[in-house]
């Protein structure tokens, strides 16, 4: 992790970067505030962010992205091109003046969904990603683990209209969580697998852990 200056007393270097990841209804958005309002607490200069969107462009592709019929590689490249955009606009130029970037989804997602739900050839996923963030990934990431039909239930009871995504079967999901959990033990010191099928406060205690232990390493 890099140093945080505020939080520390020591030399402010790049800032951190933390993703939050899983199935639709997995529970992470709930957590994501707590995260932020915990960092900001410590004196720690943090943008929270999302994905799809984050600028005023990808927030534009993300209204077409969940909701505009596509097919699978328009998708995969719609969801690259708004992270090229949020990588220039936001991201990398917080993370150079040293404050924290806090994201509800990356490219983690784009491997999940597009590449396990939808099938995309896993060689297209690599290159995307190799031209849009060479050498760069999360230091972080929190995976909330949870089965498909606990979060269709979840989804179901905010009473919001599902989108595109979530409109999706049980099986697009069970191959959703299946490709987090295999990026998951392809980088098991960045990638977290938080059991999301757990009461808010006793995942919050859990996250709150790991944050800490990011803050003081
Ligand atoms: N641990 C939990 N136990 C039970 N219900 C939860 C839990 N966490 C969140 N919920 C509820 O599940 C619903 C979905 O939660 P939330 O919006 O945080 O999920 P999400 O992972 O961000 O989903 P999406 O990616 O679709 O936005 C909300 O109604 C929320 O109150
Ligand atoms: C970044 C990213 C997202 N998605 C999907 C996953 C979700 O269903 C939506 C975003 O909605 P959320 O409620 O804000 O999580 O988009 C995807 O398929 N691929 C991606 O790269």
């Amino acid at each position: 992790m890099p140093t945080h200056g505020a939080a520390a007393g020591k030399t402010r270097s790049r800032g951190c970067f933390i993703t939050f990841e899983g199935i639709d209804g997995a529970g992470k958005s709930s957590q994501i505030a707590a995260v932020v309002a915990l960092l900001r607490a410590r004196g720690i200069d943090v943008d929270q962010s999302r994905e799809p969107g984050g600028t005023p462009l990808g927030e534009r592709l993300r209204e077409l992205l969940l909701h505009e019929p596509m097919h699978l590689e328009t998708e995969a490249m719609l969801m690259f091109a708004a992270r090229r955009e949020h990588l220039a606009a936001r991201i990398e130029p917080a993370l150079a003046a040293g404050r924290w970037v806090v994201c509800d989804r990356f490219s983690d997602a784009t491997f999940a969904y597009q590449v396990g739900g939808r099938g995309l050839a896993r060689e297209k996923f690599e290159a995307l990603e190799a031209w849009v963030h060479p050498g760069l990934q999360p230091d972080l990431t929190l995976l909330f683990d949870l089965p498909p039909d606990i979060a269709a239930g979840r989804v179901a009871s905010t009473g919001v209209d599902p989108d595109r995504f979530e409109r999706e079967q049980r099986d697009f999901f069970e191959r959703v969580r299946g490709a987090y959990l295999e990026r998951a033990r392809q980088a098991p010191q960045r990638i977290r697998v938080i059991d999301a099928n757990r009461p808010p406060e006793v995942i919050r205690t859990e996250i709150e852990r790991i944050v800490a232990e990011a803050l003081s390493a």
